[in-house]
């Protein structure tokens, strides 16, 4: 059985006084969830306070973003060991306001993926089509190029370590969702994708979670397909009542 995950990105949100607050609201609405994983990703200014609020919670703690390599002359990053030493559990790899702004690309996030590996960070690595690729009929094509490129070279053991985050980037902060089918043939497409590179029984057990404008509103319906495995959450994150609601939305559905 795989496991099902609930992840909020923060984005470029939160003053660490905030993510405090925000984490230890979290901690108590949320203290009794076991059946599914939570994880909050603050922004790195934020991580070591939030660290110290989910210490020993239900609450996994991930990063945003990180370097490929474990140091030196590369001004404005960190890397695995560092997010490691706060006790990140967790890192967001490729998402597309990444790949759109700051130039990341397959490759890069290759790198970066296979340095969280080795420093036993699970990576969340997103993929998905825009909308001007959706409308031109590219989506398989683009979900194909982002999954075959930049998971590239992990060996069984190690895909079996990575989350994916299908995140359709038209439906990013926008209020449009993917429809529940929409979502659930993409996701289908992934897991023949990774069924092709390794085996069934692999690519069953690889949480893909499901990301742009998830609310309390239609987690249910989003989940409830056969391959939505959580939810990558951005806006609906930044509220303890918004976010509470779809981690119990989540578990009572699947
Ligand atoms: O990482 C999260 C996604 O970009 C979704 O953001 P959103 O829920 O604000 O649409």
């Amino acid at each position: 059985m795989r496991k099902i995950i609930i992840a909020g990105n923060w984005k470029m949100n939160k003053t660490t006084v905030e993510a405090i607050e925000l984490a230890n609201g979290l901690k108590r609405d949320l203290y009794d969830i076991d059946a599914i994983g939570i994880i909050v990703c603050p922004p790195f200014t934020a991580i070591d306070e939030v660290a110290e609020v989910v210490y020993q919670t239900n609450i996994g703690l991930g990063a945003q973003n990180m370097h490929w390599e474990d140091a030196g002359a590369f001004t404005g990053e960190v890397s695995a060991p560092m997010l490691k030493e706060l006790g990140c559990g967790y890192v967001i790899l490729g998402h597309s306001e990444r790949r759109q702004y700051f130039h990341e690309t397959n490759e890069t996030v290759n790198k970066k993926l296979k340095s969280a590996l080795k420093h036993g960070l699970t990576p969340i690595v997103c993929v998905g089509e825009s909308l001007e690729e959706r409308e031109a009929g590219r989506t398989f094509d683009v979900i194909r190029d982002h999954v075959t490129n930049s998971l590239k070279g992990l060996d069984k053991e190690e895909i079996k370590k990575v989350i994916i985050a299908y995140e359709p980037v038209w439906a990013i902060g926008t209020g449009k969702t993917a429809t529940p089918d929409q979502a659930q043939e993409v996701h289908r497409f992934i897991r023949d994708l990774l069924e092709k590179a390794y085996t069934r029984e692999i690519a069953d057990e690889i949480t893909i979670q499901y990301g742009g404008s998830v609310k309390p509103g239609n987690i249910k319906e989003l989940i409830s397909q056969k391959d939505i495995d959580g939810a990558l959450v951005g806006g609906a994150s930044l509220d303890v009542k918004s976010f509470a609601e779809i981690v119990k939305g989540a578990q009572v559905s699947k």
